[in-house]
């Protein structure tokens, strides 16, 4: 794949974070009853820094989980049961839950995503975040926090590199 533009550097990574950051603290009036889901892969770091970061704003640790939802996804071939990752069952019920991913594109990853949590416990409201938003939306579904939105074409691909899983931090887009 060829790289056609470079939309994010480390400190613009860290800007958006720390930004969509203190958006979920105001939009919720603080931090009570919020919990923190990350979608594997890159969703994961992503919530991780976003707990850290508002640790360092509010005093406090918002539980957070990260989620694996390859068995949900309704475009891959796998009709197959739940499967939250066995580190942890997430307590949701009656929680807010921020969900956290790197790219939002048809919105499918998502939906699965939703489909999961509330299979673990009904909670009071959903929230989303994402690094990325690059538009070409399948379903009806829209970020709540975004770090930038990106228009693409559709044959082109949106990489997010995490330091903590690839060794730096960068958005690209390649075709
Ligand atoms: O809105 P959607 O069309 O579902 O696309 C967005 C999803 O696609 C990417 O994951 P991908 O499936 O490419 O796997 P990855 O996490 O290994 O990059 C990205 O991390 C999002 O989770
Ligand atoms: O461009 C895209 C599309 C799906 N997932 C990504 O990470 N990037």
């Amino acid at each position: 794949m060829k790289t056609k533009a470079f939309i994010m550097d480390e400190k613009s990574i860290k800007r958006a974070l720390t930004r969509i950051s203190h958006e979920i603290i105001e939009r919720n009036k603080g931090i009570e009853n919020l919990v923190i889901v990350g979608i594997k892969s890159r969703g994961v770091p992503m919530a991780k820094r976003i707990v850290s970061i508002i640790k360092d704003i509010e005093g406090e640790t918002v539980p957070y989980y990260s989620l694996d939802i390859s068995m949900y996804r309704d475009d891959v071939n796998n009709v197959g049961s739940i499967n939250i990752n066995e580190e942890s069952e997430m307590d949701v019920k009656d929680k807010v839950v921020i969900l956290i991913d790197d790219v939002l594109f048809t919105g499918r990853t998502v939906r699965a995503a939703m489909d999961a949590i509330i299979d673990q416990g009904r909670p009071r409201k959903i929230e989303l975040a994402v690094l990325i938003d690059r538009g070409h939306r399948e379903l009806p579904i829209r970020a709540d926090f975004v770090g930038k939105n990106v228009p693409t074409s559709r044959n082109e691909r949106v990489t997010v590199h995490i330091e903590e899983l690839d060794g730096l931090n960068q958005v690209l887009i390649q075709e």
